[in-house]
Formats: structure tokens, C-alpha cells, sequence
């Protein structure tokens, strides 16, 4: 893919807004191959530097698990090829009531320390014609969450992809999650989380907006 290309891609709205994730503009010149053969060599460098000994059995595998898994799975969103295909169906059934895919299970990856981010995303769309299939929301939210992420950036990322693969701005994203960064260090508040939405076209109506939340009814025992 022609790095111009792949960058307008990465946005995934083909057009570059406030939520697109910053690229460099040679983020796709190493293939996977070559960035985990590059991270490996940098994970192993800060090991060392904190002093340990990567002969030892269970180490020396260390650096090359963590490059795989940052390519291939936690930050794997950063790719436009991964972005998953979000086939969509005519609405037949002229059903014109609000549809929620609640509950989606969420990690992602906080950009500011690099600590894990749990959570939940709720997906709501109102119908103009066209209808996804109901896994597709799940590997949408999946597809963004793996990048590093601010909660702010993923939840408008989800609802402009959504709102292009529909054909409609009525569609809404809430995401409910712990951020590791505040629970497990510096303030180490363990209980708190974060909410954030974004409401398109119609949801930006009290009252269907409305008719979500109470859908979705925050349910924070993740
Ligand atoms: N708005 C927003 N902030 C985030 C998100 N994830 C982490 N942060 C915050 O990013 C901030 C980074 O602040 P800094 O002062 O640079 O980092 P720090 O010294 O590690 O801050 P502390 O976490 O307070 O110890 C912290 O307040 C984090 O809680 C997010 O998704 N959205
Ligand atoms: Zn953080």
C-alpha cells in the first residue's frame, strides 16, 4: 500500500480529522517483519539497561514475544490492511427502531504510559437503509482499540467509521473504562473509570439519546 495512501487509510474516513491517529509519514516503509525484528532489538535494550540478565531461561524470549505482540496483536490496529471488513445488508425489514450492540468487551492500550485499558463500548446506530452485521460493531471497536489510544480519540474513531460504513451520522459510541495508568500507578485509584461518548445526528436528540443510556444502563462491574 503507497504510504499516502495508508495514512488517509489509517484515519479510516478518508478524510484527515481531530480523531485520526498521528502517523509518521514513513509508518508503513518496515514491513511487520522488519518492526518486530527492530522492536525486539529496542525491548532488549531497555532490559539490559534495567539490568537483567537475558541469558536467563525465562527472559531471553522476552524481547521477541513483546515486539510480536505489539505488532501482531495490541497495537495491530495501526495497520489499515487489519481494518476488518464491515459487510453491510439492506434493511428489508424495514426495521427503523434504534439497534445497540452493548457490552462489547474492550482492550486497549493508553498512549500516554503504554498500560493496558479494560473496558466496555456500547454501539448504537438508527437504520437510514442499510444494516451491518451485528459482529462487525465488535470488530470495529476491536480494529481501533489496538493502538495506543486516548479514550477521547477511540470513541469518536468508532462512531465516524460507523457513520461512513452506514451511510448516516445516527450513530452513538460510549466506552466505560479502566485505564491501568490510574489504577495500578501514580494515583492508584483502583475503583475509578472513565466514560466517554459521542453522539451523531439524531442521538444528539434528548430523547433518543436517552433511549440508549437507559438501553446500556452503565453496568461497571468489569
Ligand atoms: N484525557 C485522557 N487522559 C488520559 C488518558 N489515558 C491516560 N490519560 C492521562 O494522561 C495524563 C498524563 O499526564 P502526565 O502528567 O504527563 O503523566 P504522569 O506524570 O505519569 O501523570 P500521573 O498519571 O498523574 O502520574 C495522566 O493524567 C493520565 O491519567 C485518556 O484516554 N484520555
Ligand atoms: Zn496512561
Amino acid at each position: 500500500m503507497k504510504t499516502d495512501k495508508a495514512i488517509e487509510a489509517i484515519g479510516d474516513n478518508h478524510v484527515s480529522t481531530s480523531a485520526t491517529t498521528p502517523l509518521r509519514k514513513d509508518a508503513f516503509i518496515l514491513t511487520d517483519k522488519e518492526k518486530i525484528a527492530s522492536i525486539r532489538e529496542d525491548i532488549k535494550h531497555i532490559m539490559e539497561t534495567l539490568g537483567l540478565d537475558l541469558t536467563d531461561d525465562s527472559l531471553k524470549g522476552t524481547p521477541q514475544r513483546v515486539a510480536k505482540m505489539f505488532v501482531n496483536e495490541i497495537f495491530s490496529g495501526l495497520h489499515p490492511e487489519r481494518k476488518p471488513d464491515a459487510s453491510t445488508f439492506s434493511n428489508n425489514y424495514k426495521y427503523g427502531e434504534m439497534l445497540v450492540e452493548k457490552n462489547i468487551t474492550l482492550y486497549s492500550t493508553c498512549e500516554h504510559h503504554l498500560l493496558p485499558i479494560v473496558g466496555r463500548a456500547h454501539v448504537a446506530y438508527i437504520s437510514n437503509g442499510t444494516v451491518v452485521g451485528l459482529s462487525k460493531m465488535n470488530r470495529i471497536v476491536d480494529y481501533y482499540a489496538k493502538r495506543p489510544q486516548v479514550q477521547e480519540r477511540l470513541t469518536m474513531q468508532i462512531v465516524q467509521d460507523l457513520q461512513i460504513v452506514l451511510g448516516t451520522k445516527d450513530v452513538a459510541c460510549v466506552i466505560d473504562a479502566k485505564h491501568l495508568c490510574v489504577n495500578s500507578r501514580g494515583i492508584r485509584d483502583i475503583e475509578s473509570s472513565t466514560v466517554t461518548s459521542e453522539f451523531g445526528g439524531k442521538f444528539k436528540e434528548n430523547a433518543v439519546r436517552r433511549e440508549f443510556l437507559d438501553y446500556i444502563k452503565l453496568d461497571t462491574t468489569f
